[in-house]
């Protein structure tokens, strides 16, 4: 990874719409991403993540501030990001008609890929993406995932410097899941490729993104790596419990738990200081609320703790 920004973002600022109901999609927005990195964007529904990224790939214009894609200022070069970036948008339509090898191919023909390894370099990603079997079909034809998936292989195709990509692994099976982080950082450690790319799944991206940001109401609240991020609510710990029946409200401990846990169902997730959670499992674990509890576990934080405590709201996660 060198010291080259594929993006320098100075006070980025785009209002959507105009007068009483506009909205501040992004608001001053400062961010670098290097060469060579994998960058993710994290961020509730709504947060201007979209708007971030079109502005990126030169689709919107910014109100106010500045993009330097490469050293190069993207407002006196409009077609700048478009010829050094693949982009995932969050609809592709326009491939629709095309079967999916013909999309790939004719992606990779203007990608400027020459007309003798255009094949090969075609194969190659239906295949890596586990995208061969439906090769002839047209897009339209595709369930939803697969045609996610084809919609990635056009964007990665060509081998651009840059991929820019808008929730690449929303609606995918978890093999496909696999595959597409598996190629982005193939391409990324091979090609020293720049990736970046909204995601709402935070737990398969943990293992993947170099450096995150997290965005709420248009501002980055926090940018980091997930280890720096992590460290910054790194005294806590999660304590998951899963209930087999209603736990007891009378007892203390519960009552204590309840009060700060995040639920869903029967699953409680409280984050609590190490020495807290140990005792709180302790009288948990001997005595009435036992026979209620079916599992248990303590782990140390995840970046999925980190966008919760910064104020992300647990029903914007996917959990798979
Ligand atoms: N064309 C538009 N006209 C008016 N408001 C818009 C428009 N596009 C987006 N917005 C508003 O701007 C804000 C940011 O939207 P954006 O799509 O960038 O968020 P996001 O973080 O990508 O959300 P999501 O996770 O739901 O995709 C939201 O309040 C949204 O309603």
């Amino acid at each position: 990874m060198g010291d080259v920004l594929s993006y320098a973002v100075r006070g980025l600022t785009r209002r959507h719409g105009v007068g009483g109901h506009s909205v501040l999609a992004n608001d001053r927005i400062d961010l670098d991403v290097r060469q060579g990195e994998v960058f993710g964007v994290l961020g509730p529904n709504g947060a201007g993540k979209t708007t971030l990224v079109r502005q990126l790939m030169g689709l919107l214009r910014p109100d106010a501030g500045t993009i330097m894609m490469f050293g190069r200022d993207v407002r006196a070069a409009p077609d700048l990001p478009a010829r050094l970036a693949g982009y995932l948008g969050q609809d592709d339509l326009a491939l629709a008609e095309l079967p999916v090898a013909t999309a790939v191919a004719t992606t990779a023909r203007m990608r400027g890929v020459p007309r003798a390894a255009v094949r090969e370099v075609r194969d190659d990603i239906l295949d890596e993406l586990g995208l061969t079997a439906v090769a002839d079909r047209p897009l339209a034809r595709l369930s939803g995932g697969q045609r996610r998936l084809a919609c990635v292989a056009t964007a990665l195709v060509g081998d651009r410097p840059v991929l820019v990509l808008d929730e690449p692994t929303t609606g995918l099976d978890p093999v496909a899941r696999r595959a597409v982080w598996g190629a982005l950082q193939r391409r990324r450690d091979a090609a020293g490729t720049t990736v970046v790319l909204i995601t709402h799944n935070v737990l398969e991206a943990e293992s993947v993104l170099d450096r995150v940001a997290v965005l709420e109401s248009g501002r980055v609240i926090a940018c980091d790596t997930p280890g720096q991020l992590k460290a910054s609510v790194s005294g806590d710990v999660r304590l998951d419990l899963a209930w087999r029946h209603e736990p007891p409200a009378d007892d203390p401990t519960v009552a204590m738990l309840a009060g700060l846990a995040t639920t869903n169902g029967r699953r409680w997730t409280v984050r609590l200081d190490p020495a807290t959670a140990r005792e709180a499992l302790g009288r948990l674990t001997t005595g009435a609320a036992l026979a209620a509890l079916d599992d248990f576990s303590l782990a140390t934080p995840s970046l999925e703790d980190v966008y919760l405590t910064l104020g992300g709201a647990s029903r914007d996660l996917e959990r798979t």
